[in-house]
């Protein structure tokens, strides 16, 4: 728990004079670009893109291909770094952390559902669970793990392995694993991608529930544990986006649009204007820079 304690970063004890993280938001950007190459051929993936998002909410983020959901997720998340700007998450400055540092942070206070599950095949579904806090070198809570399976109705597999489970069953072990540390912000990447319609809206619903519904036992104390999950979702499917409070569509690397509790066909349809007026050449850079 080193990170927690390290108030370097902390909105509260900030250098004078340097920028705090606004109080509320799990996640919060500012100004941020992220450019690939230079010169006549360089890339605007993210062309400056600002974005504050409250703590307890679900929110989806889709765009045309090339638009930069993929760069805006691992920039949010830590998992790349801005040519530009400023990223906090929880209220911690990420940008300009060391290696180690985002490591750990990534580790105990990101919880992260991919496409593909990225399940550990030889480990139990329960050690599976408990890896974020193993790797966090935290005390391994099985009393926690075994209530986050039974969170998403997986109480029965805990000795199972993942190759036993359905695809649907290991999505599920993979929300256990996210939730498992009471993150600030849980980041999923298409985690529908790879299930039936059905399958799909069971995992979307779980993860609605996380955040609609508080921790009944929280096992840390700390404001941000006084509301539900943070969700953070990037999908390519209106119907998955229409869980969320609210949508944000990229377009050439900044977000061009919004829309709050949309329909999965008031979604469709604002995504066929959006890639109608799309072309992401336009965001080369050379040109307009
Ligand atoms: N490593 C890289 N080097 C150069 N250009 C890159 C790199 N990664 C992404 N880009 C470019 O940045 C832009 C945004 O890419 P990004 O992958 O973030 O888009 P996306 O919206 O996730 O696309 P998709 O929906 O097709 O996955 C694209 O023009 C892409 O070609």
């Amino acid at each position: 728990m080193r990170l927690r304690s390290d108030k370097r970063h902390q909105a509260d004890d900030v250098p004078e004079g340097a920028p705090a993280a606004t109080p509320g938001l799990a996640v919060e950007l500012r100004g941020v670009r992220r450019q690939y190459g230079r010169g006549a051929g360089a890339v605007h993936a993210l062309a400056g893109v600002d974005l504050a998002l409250p703590r307890g909410t679900f929110t989806a983020v889709m765009g045309p291909s090339g638009s930069g959901k993929s760069t805006f997720l691992q920039c949010a998340a830590g998992l790349d770094r801005p040519t530009s700007g400023s990223v906090y998450l929880g209220g911690t400055e990420i940008t300009g952390m060391g290696e180690n540092e985002l490591t750990e942070l990534r580790r105990s206070r990101i919880g992260f559902v991919f496409q593909a599950f990225n399940l550990l095949p030889s480990l139990t579904v329960e050690q599976n669970v408990l890896l974020p806090m193993r790797l966090a070198g935290e005390r391994q809570d099985r009393r926690r793990a075994d209530a986050v399976l039974a969170q998403v109705g997986l109480a029965d597999k805990a000795r199972r392995r993942p190759g036993e489970l359905s695809g649907g069953q290991q999505q599920r072990v993979a929300v256990a694993r996210a939730l498992v540390t009471n993150p600030d912000v849980i980041f999923a990447d298409e985690p529908t991608g790879a299930l039936d319609t059905g399958t799909a809206a069971e995992i979307l619903g779980l993860l609605r529930h996380a955040v609609d519904h508080p921790p009944s036992s929280p096992l840390r104390t700390g404001s941000r544990h006084a509301h539900g999950a943070t969700v953070v979702m990037v999908t390519h499917d209106p119907a998955a986006a229409a869980w969320a409070d609210r949508v944000l569509f990229l377009s050439d690397g900044a977000f061009a649009d919004q829309l709050e509790h949309g329909s999965a066909e008031q979604i469709a349809a604002r995504m066929t204007t959006l890639s109608a007026r799309t072309s992401r050449p336009g965001a080369m850079a050379g040109a307009a820079a």
